[in-house]
């Protein structure tokens, strides 16, 4: 069944990656420009985690996690390579009504990491269900070379609109013949 795409806004809010790896890394790469506050915990720790501790705000926990980590969190990342310690995490979160990301299996999972094409206030998200991530990722690349110069303009423009403007027909109007201008429509 399709997952549905809830674009959520993460700024300042309580992030725990559980694992300290490769794929660790991967999630942490994205997250970061989503501004949340973010903890990582492992015994071990990709030297390109500690590099974008430098970069941004995170806590990094060079040791096993426990259970009582999880607690009061927004959203957690089990991404350690223990199918049974993710199996833990995801239960814990589930009970706990709190966001959950077990990288070993989608049936371990509350929501679904996508592959994403992040610039600046654009974000695309895509994913297959956890069917198929390796077609995400292609297909992340296929459309990252799809997307127009000069996008980020035009979001500003038409937000400089929206700012300036007064609310109604008119606006509106304006604001979809310069969107389907762009795009060639
Ligand atoms: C999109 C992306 C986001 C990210 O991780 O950043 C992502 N996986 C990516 C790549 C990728 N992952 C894997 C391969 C090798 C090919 C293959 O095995 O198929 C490749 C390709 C590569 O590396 O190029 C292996 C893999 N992945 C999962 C399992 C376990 C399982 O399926 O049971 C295994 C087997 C592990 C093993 O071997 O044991 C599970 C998940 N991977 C997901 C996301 C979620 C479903 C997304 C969706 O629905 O599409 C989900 C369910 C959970 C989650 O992680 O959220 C990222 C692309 C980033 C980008 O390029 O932009
Ligand atoms: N979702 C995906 O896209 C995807 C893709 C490939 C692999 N995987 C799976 O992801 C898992 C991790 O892969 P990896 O390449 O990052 O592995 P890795 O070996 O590079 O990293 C594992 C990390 O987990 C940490 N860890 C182990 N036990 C821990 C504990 N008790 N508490 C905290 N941290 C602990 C280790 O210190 C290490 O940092 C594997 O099980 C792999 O099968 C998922």
């Amino acid at each position: 069944m399709a997952y549905f795409p809830m674009f959520v806004n993460l700024e300042q809010c309580d992030c725990l990656v559980v694992g300290g790896g490769e794929v660790a890394l991967r999630k942490i790469e994205q997250l970061v420009k989503f501004s949340p506050r973010l903890t990582v915990i492992a015994p071990s720790v990709h030297p390109e985690i500690s590099e974008l501790a430098r970069h941004y705000p995170i806590a990094i926990y060079e040791r096993g996690y426990s259970i009582n980590d999880l607690e009061g969190r927004f959203l957690v990342i089990g991404a350690l390579d223990d199918l049974f310690e993710q199996e833990r995490i995801f239960n814990y979160c589930k009970e706990n009504h709190i966001h959950v990301n077990c990288v070993d299996s989608p049936l371990l999972c509350s929501f679904i990491f996508p592959a994403l094409i992040v610039n600046d206030d654009l974000t695309i998200g895509i994913n297959t269900a956890g069917r198929a991530p390796a077609v995400s990722s292609a297909l992340r690349k296929f459309l990252t070379t799809l997307i127009p110069k000069g996008i980020g303009d035009l979001i500003d423009h038409v937000d400089s609109i929206r700012h300036s403007e007064p609310v109604g027909k008119e606006r509106q109007e304006k604001i979809i013949r310069i969107c389907k201008d762009f795009f060639g429509q």
